[in-house]
């Protein structure tokens, strides 16, 4: 199989109704690591994380993986902020990447009680998902994108509806997975998260993006006064 990176963006942009929600962006990403992108709400994260995973159409400009579209597409997840429920149990949804691809119901439910253990749901395995609460649903929607073992993993506010111990459970699959070479790249605007795990960060603001750079240098010196700003926790303008 060959390598999915670098993933080059030249001149990217999306827009809606004639209004530009993200871009043009300019970037490059190499093939390892974790790379956070933060901004405030509203400063295009889940539109650029979408246009990188190839669900929110460019209107300008172009994203190419090394390896070409549709190769790239069959390895990638995506984890929503709001995940989706199949009508189902947790362990048929976890187990659903795996039915569709046509694994048997056997070894899929047996991989899918193992990933629901490594996220916490053990015990809820058999309840239906929609009667999940949002921080478990979220937990689901993790073990259902990891089950197919992607070498990219996009992450969408992966703990915003998640308490303390639930964060540090799905930040320490997070460290796992990347430890084992899966390319993460996640958007937060929690900044005590995105220091514990980014290697680089992306800094939007106003859909542009106006930081690329090393994890320790943007948090230690941030070259913009918008990113000096949002990291003191003040308002961003
Ligand atoms: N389908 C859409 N149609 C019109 N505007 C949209 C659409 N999706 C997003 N937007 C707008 O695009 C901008 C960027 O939204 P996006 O959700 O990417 O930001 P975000 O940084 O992820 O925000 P948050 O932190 O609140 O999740 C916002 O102004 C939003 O209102």
């Amino acid at each position: 199989m060959s390598d999915l990176f670098p993933l080059t963006v030249s001149g990217a942009q999306t827009a809606r109704r004639g209004k530009v929600l993200v871009g043009p962006i300019d970037l490059e990403l190499g093939g390892s690591g974790t790379t956070v992108v933060m901004g405030p709400n509203g400063s295009g994260k889940t539109t650029l994380l979408r246009m990188l995973h190839g669900t929110a159409r460019l209107t300008r400009g172009s994203i190419d993986w090394a390896c070409g579209y549709h190769e790239a597409r069959q390895q990638q997840g995506f984890v929503f902020q709001q995940p989706v429920m199949l009508r189902r149990s947790v362990l048929e949804n976890i187990a659903y990447p795996l039915r569709i691809r046509g694994i048997g119901k056997a070894i899929a439910y047996e991989q899918a009680a193992e990933w629901g253990g490594r996220v916490g749901l053990t015990n809820l395995l058999e309840r239906s998902a929609t009667a999940l609460s949002g921080g478990e649903k979220q937990k689901l929607a993790l073990a259902r994108a990891m089950i197919t073992k992607p070498k990219v993993l996009f992450l969408d506010e992966p703990s915003a509806a998640l308490d303390g111990r639930a964060t540090r459970e799905i930040e320490d699959i997070l460290q796992d997975a990347r430890q084992a070479g899966t390319r993460l790249i996640l958007s937060t605007h929690d900044i005590g998260q995105a220091k514990r795990l980014a290697d680089d960060i992306l800094f939007l603001l106003h859909g542009l993006l106006h930081e690329q750079t090393a994890a320790a240098a943007f948090f230690d010196a941030p070259q913009t006064p918008q990113a000096r700003s949002f990291l003191n926790g003040d308002i961003v303008e």
